[in-house]
């Protein structure tokens, strides 16, 4: 039949395999019309008149030629599936990334803005609520707070600003539900609506996270996918189920291509579970049964997962009734030669599937089976004697629903007297079964009788002519439906991913746009604020210092002023103190004592009041600079407690007897000056003491040493007299005079004065170091946090560049390669 296609216009094998290959190949840049014999189309038209014998084609040459174009064929699948499983293996690849840069940086994927429902809005204000909050939660007084977002706008737009721009920075991403609809619709294995019941779910109601690891699901599931279409392109066999109805003869037919009596066959239904016949090789040459239970799990090299039987038991268990095996994996030889073998041919390796027959019970367990994608070709057995029954035809319809093209082979043909009218009535019937298996029917339907093929070890009997072109019909159905069956699935799956990544890129390349246009535009719009920020925080610690050491400064120079005076002007504290007599003297210079102290210790008080006051208003001064420059804050700093514990000094002077007479017995004139002072005050005249002792002094250097002494005795007792009556009437001003002398002595000593302005000075600037410390801090908080944000911005615009770079290199790759996957023809397969 191959013939047909052949030497139209006289064309060479080898040019025309040339022109094969490149076509099938998929190099469509050469002509498309490999067959020479006119437009392509016309080589797929079923109903295409079929063109005429060559009278000079002898059928060995058919043969020869089939055999050239399987072997054609069978390189340009090769080459077609090397090609496939290199885009397959880089499709993963650049998949594997996306979920790696999933991981990083979550891929976006967008949302819809029209709320369908009320929970929409609600997470949509939800998500805006939560960014606004973030400053909320910052580490501060709440009144901070709401003057920091406050003064923020005043430092050139911060916070408040930031997070209405992040808001339509996000806002951006959720979309309009034609776009968002628009974007969903072209994306194919990576959309992300999941069906909830009976409605389609989107994502716009789950956040970010959320859509995150839906997408890294996705991702996984299409590498996994991938994988096992890896597998399948790479997997150099095709499977072929038979299936049919009971006692059609499949078991018989199986045996018939194999020409060994390997499945039991029997008047009575007998095969009761599904059995695969595979080439011993891959069974390392052991020729055994392997009954499995669970079909998932099977693997040969585990034997706990199936029980051996011998070849010659398999009768036994395949006609067991409730038998516990899923499936039998019947290993063989196949004693032909290679070429000509069905199993293991070189060119491609065929596992046949019996099944049981099809009934009620059945049907649907076949229907699953023959709908598994490694299912290659379906060959349906139907008894030439009973035609379809039910459970044939709704097989038979529900199959060609899904593969398109069955294999048909009607059986028992030797029982059928009138032949013609057998194959005009199951024609019918396939016609209306199946229409695309019924145009193709010279090809696709054979009636036979597989038990009258010889089965006889080393029998050289040549098959009936109808079985063997059957044979030749199906080897050529089944190369050409593995095209269809293994490449076409990973071509499309490969398109369509491929697709979705590109899409997905595209979109994801715009977005990390806007972002970077955003945070760039964001970080150059704010630098002037943060320039001014940074400025400002300098010059106000300067400030503070500056204003808080003043302030102390000037509070200790006060003090010790004010103290000094205090002291200088001692007296005063004593002036209205009552001399209570000669007799209380003693008290009364106790009392003397203690008045100069307090007096002194009044002053220190006053001073730390006035400290108080001072430091309250420094304090305001500061204050009024911090907010001036960073909004209101509450002053935490209270001045009530300055000076709580007293650490005034006391000025503790001793009461000695010799307080109470101020006489120098050093002078010369003392003692003189004091007696004649007392004899001048109890004459009743008082003159200058000193005038009177030097008035005698000039007399007696008159008058002459001897004429003085005459005289001098009894005068000197008169001044001993005076001398008393002075003393004890000075006595109250002798105590004033020598404690108030004994006190400045005192203050002096200690250092009374600059020790208590050193404490009140240093009270004050411990107060207003914590004012001055709280405003550097909440200053150092402001400068931190729009730090962190200007670095949180740069760090978006670094990522933004980075997924630019990287989606753009997803684009390019995703588009080389889907123009690859594209130039592998599945569409067109040579019929052999
Ligand atoms: N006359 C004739 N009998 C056949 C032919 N092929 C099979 N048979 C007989 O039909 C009966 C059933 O054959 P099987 O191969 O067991 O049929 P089956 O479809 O596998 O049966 P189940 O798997 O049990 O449904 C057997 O007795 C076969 O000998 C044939 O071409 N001509």
């Amino acid at each position: 039949m191959a013939a047909q296609y052949l030497g139209a216009k006289g064309s060479s094998a080898s040019s025309f395999t040339q022109q094969k290959i490149r076509h099938l190949s998929g190099d469509q840049t050469s002509t498309p019309d490999y067959f020479g014999v006119g437009k392509r189309s016309e080589i797929w038209n079923p109903h295409r008149e079929q063109p005429a014998k060559s009278p000079a084609t002898t059928g060995a040459t058919n043969v020869q030629q089939h055999r050239l174009n399987v072997q054609q064929e069978q390189q340009i699948f090769a080459d077609k599936s090397t090609r496939l499983l290199e885009l397959l293996t880089k499709t993963s690849s650049v998949i594997s990334d996306l979920r790696e840069f999933n991981g990083r940086h979550m891929v976006y994927y967008p949302k819809i803005a029209a709320a369908t429902n009320g929970t929409d809005h609600v997470s949509l204000q939800r998500q805006a609520l939560e960014r606004s909050q973030t400053l909320i939660n910052l580490p501060v007084e709440p009144e901070l707070k709401r003057h920091m977002l406050k003064r923020s706008n005043s430092l050139g737009g911060t916070e408040v600003e930031q997070t209405h721009a992040q808001n339509a920075s996000d806002n951006h991403r959720i979309l309009t539900s034609d776009v968002a609809n628009a974007f969903r619709s072209k994306l194919n294995v990576l959309n992300l609506d999941v069906k909830v019941g009976h409605q389609m779910a989107n994502v716009n109601s789950l956040a970010q996270e959320s859509i995150t690891a839906l997408l890294e699901e996705r991702l996984a599931q299409s590498i996994a996918h991938i994988e096992k279409i890896h597998k399948r392109v790479a997997d150099t066999s095709s499977k072929v189920l038979v299936t049919g109805d009971l006692n059609a003869g499949k078991s018989t037919f199986v045996n018939a291509l194999l020409k060994r009596e390997i499945l039991p066959s029997d008047q009575q239904p007998c095969t009761s579970t599904f059995c695969e016949v595979l080439d011993a090789t891959i069974n390392d040459g052991v020729e055994q049964a392997h009954a499995v239970r669970d079909v998932a799990a099977y693997n040969r090299t585990d034997p706990s997962t199936y029980d051996v039987i011998e070849l010659r038991h398999l009768y036994k268990t395949v006609i067991e009734e409730d038998t516990p095996y899923k499936m039998l994996k019947v290993y063989t030889t196949d004693r032909r030669q290679t070429e000509e073998s069905l199993l293991h041919n070189g060119v491609v390796d065929i596992a046949l599937i019996d099944s049981p027959g099809l009934n009620t019970d059945s049907i649907k367990t076949t229907a699953v089976f023959a709908r598994q994608e490694e299912i290659d070709v379906v060959v349906f057995v139907v008894s030439a004697e009973n035609h379809f029954t039910l459970s044939g035809k709704e097989f038979l319809w529900n199959a060609a629903n899904e593969k398109a093209h069955i294999f048909i082979v009607v059986n028992r043909f030797d029982s059928i007297r009138d032949k013609e009218r057998c194959k005009r009535l199951i024609l019918e019937q396939i016609r209306q079964l199946s229409p695309a298996t019924y145009a193709d029917a010279d090809d696709l339907v054979h009636f036979v009788s597989a038990g009258s093929v010889d089965l006889e070890e080393g029998s050289h009997k040549l098959d009936p002519e109808e079985f063997a072109r059957l044979e030749e019909r199906l080897r050529a159905f089944v190369l050409e439906n593995r095209v269809k069956s293994k490449l076409s699935p990973a071509k499309n799956y490969l398109l369509n991913v491929l697709s979705d990544l590109h899409v997905l890129s595209e979109s994801n390349h715009e977005e990390a746009n806007k972002d970077l246009q955003h945070a760039s535009s964001e970080l150059e719009a704010d630098k002037p604020a943060y320039e001014r920020l940074l400025a400002a925080r300098d010059h106000i610690f300067d400030q503070i210092e500056r204003i808080a050491e003043d302030s102390v400064r000037g509070l200790q120079t006060l003090a010790n002023t004010r103290l000094d005076t205090a002291v200088e002007q001692i007296e005063s504290a004593i002036s209205n103190l009552e001399y209570p007599g000669l007799f209380l003297i003693w008290q009364y210079a106790q009392d003397v004592a203690d008045s100069m102290a307090h007096s002194l210790q009044k002053e220190v008080k006053a001073l730390e009041a006035y400290a108080k006051d001072k430091t309250h208003e420094t304090i305001g001064q500061i204050h009024e600079l911090g907010t001036t420059e960073i909004g209101e804050y509450s002053q935490i700093v209270d001045v009530d407690s300055m000076f709580l514990k007293s650490r005034d000094r006391r000025i503790f002077v001793e009461i000695e007897a010799t307080d109470f007479f101020d006489i120098d017995f050093n002078d010369k004139f003392s003692v003189l000056s004091v007696s004649l002072g007392a004899a001048t005050m109890v004459g009743g005249r008082v003159m200058g003491v000193k005038n009177v002792v030097s008035s005698i002094w000039n007399v007696s250097n008159v008058v002459g040493v001897t004429n003085v002494r005459r005289w001098m005795v009894p005068v000197m007792g008169f001044a001993g007299v005076g001398l008393v009556v002075y003393v004890v009437s000075d006595m109250r001003h002798a105590v004033e005079r020598k404690l108030a002398r004994k006190f400045k002595a005192a203050v002096k000593d200690s250092n009374h004065n600059e020790g208590q302005s050193y404490r009140i000075a240093r009270a004050s600037r411990k107060t207003l170091r914590v004012e001055g410390w709280e405003l550097q801090t909440r200053f150092q908080k402001a400068v931190d946090q729009k730090e962190k944000m200007r670095s949180d911005m740069v760090k978006k615009a670094q990522m933004s560049e980075e997924a630019m770079k990287y989606f753009s290199n997803v684009i390019t790759t995703a588009t080389e390669v889907r123009s690859k996957v594209e130039a592998v023809n599945t569409q067109e397969v040579c019929k052999l």
